[in-house]
């Protein structure tokens, strides 16, 4: 009777081990695991008292992002159970094979921190702007338990915050180009950005290597300054202007000095800002170490005086940089121009300005080192055939000569010959005179009344005897920086 009931114990217990191990093995198989799951956390959700904090994406003036809510937004993004939240975003990353995983609007996502369990919703809320116009107010929504806050909510941030700087530092900031959206009051992000990936570099660009390496120490040693401004009392910031004829580089080399910095680049459309007060709201919601750049504001200028309610004056103070400096770190301000001769004089004066760097039309060296990198020749045996040319004063900007490179990559001597060529069609048309008549640097933009320092290609520009003396004294009046081979007859500091 006892070995009986022993036999028939010993089958439920492996009935029930049996029945156990099928319904695992169901619900697991089914993905039913996860309903459970949900339920239990549900039932225990609704055993407790929740408290919630929110993180929105500006600070509570509007005026500027909240660092923290970007800090957030990376974390949750790098969490594994973003795979298990519905919903989640998939985009291509830098790299080919590089998939990206980012949380959608509205979507939960669920972490935990010293065994306490904690929710995050990424809440967006449309707003209504007009007819066909919306706007997007992003907040962060923390739920925590009541009993867990006191215990872990000071470190759980601070863990948030520590991960976030340590993964920045692992990515190096991935640089990203700002672009000002149209003004609307009801807005509050006036910027939309996108990776910055323009290949242009140092490196890449057919210029004076004494000239680049001038403005590297000037950037490197702006950066260095921080004290030092501070005890004169100045802003922290260094401003240039880029200027030179159509494709000479400008563009180019305002992505090269981002890249060389590591930094943002906030690119300004005056076109879309509505008054020196939006300008000034641009500057406020610029981040820190970020190049702010304008583009051909000549032509802004001269078109009209007022470029739709930014007057003059508005768009002087936005150089003084006075907003930019709350936070006290550094800016560099970039404008390009193509020509400073209907520019106001105290636009460009030193403080506003700081450095002006003239970007000249190709010359042989320009010309030598473009070959180079385009078609991969050192020298040919046309290179003495150019030279004659360019010495007759015949031109092109480098983007032309790029071009034509490109175009008859296959074959240098093709390539040589049709640079030939044009640079003798612009010769017979006359073109250079019309070049150097507009934009060439005169005596006067360069060491009169523009001030600031003055750098161009030593190469550039045939300047006049008496100008060079002129320039001589007035270095000795003010003492030169000299760069690594000792030229320093292109630089004028006032
Ligand atoms: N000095 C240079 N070295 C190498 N490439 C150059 C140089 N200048 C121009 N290029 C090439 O020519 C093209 C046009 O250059 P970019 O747009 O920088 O000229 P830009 O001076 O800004 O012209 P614009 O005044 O019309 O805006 C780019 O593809 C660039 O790579
Ligand atoms: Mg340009």
């Amino acid at each position: 009777m006892f070995a009986i009931s022993l036999v028939v114990l010993f089958f439920v217990i492996s009935g029930i081990c049996l029945f156990l191990l099928i319904l695992r093995l169901f619900l697991y198989r089914t993905a039913l695991i996860h309903v459970v799951n949900k339920w239990v956390h549900w039932i225990e959700d609704g055993m407790h008292v929740h408290q919630i904090f929110k993180v929105p994406e500006f600070n509570h003036d509007n005026f500027q992002e909240n660092q923290f809510y970007g800090q957030v937004f990376t974390y949750l993004n790098s969490l594994a159970s973003i795979e298990n939240s519905d919903f989640t975003n998939l985009f291509s990353g830098k790299k080919s094979n590089d998939i990206i995983l980012y949380l959608d609007h509205n979507q939960t996502i669920h972490d935990t921190f010293l065994g306490a369990r904690v929710s995050w919703k990424n809440e967006v809320n449309d707003q209504k702007l007009g007819e066909d116009q919306s706007c997007c107010r992003r907040t962060l929504l923390l739920k925590i338990k009541k009993k867990d806050k006191r215990r872990i909510l000071r470190p759980y941030l601070q863990h948030i915050h520590n991960a976030v700087s340590e993964d920045l530092q692992q990515r190096k900031r991935e640089v990203k180009l700002y672009m000002n959206t149209q003004y609307d009051h009801r807005i509050n992000g006036r910027w939309n950005s996108i990776p910055f990936t323009h290949p242009s570099t140092f490196d890449t660009m057919a210029m004076d290597s004494d000239l680049k390496y001038r403005i590297k120490s000037d950037l490197e040693s702006f950066l260095k300054s921080k004290q030092y401004y501070h005890r004169l009392g100045r802003i922290w910031k260094r401003s240039y202007l880029l200027y030179g004829p159509s494709g000479t580089g400008k563009s180019s080399f305002v992505a090269a000095m981002a890249k060389l910095l590591n930094y943002d680049v906030y690119e300004i459309d005056l076109s879309r800002v509505a008054d020196d007060s939006d300008l000034k709201m641009l500057l406020l919601q610029t981040s820190n170490k970020s190049v702010i750049v304008i583009e051909d504001l000549d032509r802004f200028m001269n078109d009209n005086k007022s470029v739709r309610g930014v007057s003059f004056s508005g768009v002087s103070t936005f150089m003084d940089g006075i907003l930019s400096s709350c936070r006290g770190d550094e800016k560099i301000m970039i404008f390009t121009m193509n020509s400073k001769d209907k520019i106001d004089s105290s636009l460009l004066r030193p403080g506003r300005i700081d450095v002006h760097i003239y970007f000249p039309m190709c010359n042989f060296n320009s010309f030598k080192s473009l070959a180079n990198s385009y078609l991969g020749i050192r020298d040919h045996k046309l290179f003495p055939r150019v030279e004659e040319i360019f010495q007759t004063g015949a031109t092109m900007s480098p983007a032309e000569v790029g071009e034509i490179m490109i175009v008859n990559r296959s074959s240098p001597s093709r390539a040589l010959k049709s640079v030939i060529t044009a640079l003798q069609t612009n010769a017979a048309t006359g073109w250079r005179l019309s070049e150097s008549a507009s934009s060439r640097p005169s005596a006067e933009e360069s060491g009169g009344e523009s001030g600031g320092v003055f750098w161009k290609d030593k190469d550039s520009v045939p300047v006049a005897k008496e100008v060079r003396k002129l320039y001589g004294l007035l270095r000795l009046k003010s003492g030169k920086i000299s760069g690594p081979s000792g030229h320093d007859s292109e630089m004028i500091e006032r």
